[in-house]
Formats: structure tokens, C-alpha cells, sequence
């Protein structure tokens, strides 16, 4: 297989990453739960914010910067496992979307394509990226942000 398909799907992943298409995900507990020191009573709902997975710059070096090479297999980057194994931008467990392999196929011919068949330039000056539910409050972990919100 021709490597430039490598390529598109480092691209792939790290567009997902930064993208944050779904942000959070939609669970209930079933049973009273207790996780990580927090009780939570059966019936409750909890939101997963994968998107503050995807942006932890303790799995992520320099999370607001795109890189697809972070996700080359040979990365020196220490966090690179950690960051692969908690990526989740199409959920997770029984219910993860069925439709990821598509969709990461699809997304890879689209890019395949318009980057053969385009020229390409900015419409506009690159507007700073803006996280909803990543970035509040200023100067607390992210780890600490998502116990707040669930
Ligand atoms: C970039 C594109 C896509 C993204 C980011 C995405 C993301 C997601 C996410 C986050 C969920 C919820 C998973 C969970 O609760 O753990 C989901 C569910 C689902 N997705 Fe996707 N999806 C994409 C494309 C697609 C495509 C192309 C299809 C079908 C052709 C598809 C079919 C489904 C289905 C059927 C579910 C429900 C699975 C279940 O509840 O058992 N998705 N998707």
C-alpha cells in the first residue's frame, strides 16, 4: 500500500483529535457506581467530555497544536501510547459508533481528493481555537475540570 495512504490517516486521527466532532458522550448509571472516589447513584446520567480527552496535554504534548506526527508508530514521545489508548472521538465500549471504520475511509478519500484537485488558502486569518468545556476554569488541570463538570 502506497505510504502517502500512512500519511492521510496520521491526518485523519489528528484532525478527529482536534476537531471534537462530539464532545461529550451520553451515559447512566445502571447500579451505584463509585469511580475514582466518586459515588454515583444508580440513575444518574453521566457526560464523558471526550474532549477534554483529546486536548489533556498529559497524554497529548502541545494539544492545541496540530500534529499528525504524534502519531507516527515509532514517536519518541512517552504520552504517544497513553494519548492512542484514551482517543475516543467515536465513543466507546458497546455503544462506540459502528460506522468509525467508514467514517475514517471516507473522510481519508475526501482529503485524498481535494488535496490532489485543489489549490488551497486561507479565507481567512486562522481564528484561536475555542474548546467549550476545556478551557474553564483558567489554570486548573483538565483532569480537575472534568470531575467538576460530571
Ligand atoms: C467523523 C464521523 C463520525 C463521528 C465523529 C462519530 C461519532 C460517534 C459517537 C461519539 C457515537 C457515540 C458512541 C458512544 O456513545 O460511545 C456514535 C454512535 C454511532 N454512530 Fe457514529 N460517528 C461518525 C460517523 C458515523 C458513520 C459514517 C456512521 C454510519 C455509517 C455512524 C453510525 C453510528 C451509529 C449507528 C451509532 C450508534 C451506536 C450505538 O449506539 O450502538 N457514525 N458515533
Amino acid at each position: 500500500m502506497n505510504s502517502s495512504f500512512f500519511v492521510i490517516g496520521k491526518v485523519v486521527n489528528e484532525t478527529l483529535r482536534l476537531g471534537n466532532v462530539v464532545r461529550f458522550l451520553h451515559r447512566k448509571a445502571i447500579k451505584d457506581v463509585r469511580y475514582k472516589g466518586y459515588d454515583i447513584p444508580r440513575g444518574w446520567k453521566v457526560l464523558p467530555v471526550v474532549s477534554a480527552v483529546n486536548m489533556d496535554p498529559s497524554l497529548f504534548d502541545q494539544p492545541h497544536q496540530f500534529n499528525p506526527w504524534r502519531w507516527q508508530g515509532n514517536s519518541k514521545s512517552g504520552s504517544l501510547e497513553k494519548g492512542r489508548n484514551n482517543w475516543m472521538p467515536f465513543g466507546g465500549g458497546s455503544r462506540m459508533c459502528t460506522g468509525s471504520d467508514l467514517a475514517k475511509l471516507e473522510i481519508g478519500v475526501f482529503i485524498h481528493h481535494l488535496v490532489l484537485n485543489c489549490n488551497w488558502q486561507l479565507a481567512e486569518p486562522d481564528p484561536p481555537l475555542a474548546y467549550p468545556f476545556v478551557d474553564f476554569p483558567k489554570g486548573l488541570p483538565i483532569k480537575a475540570q472534568i470531575h467538576t463538570l460530571i
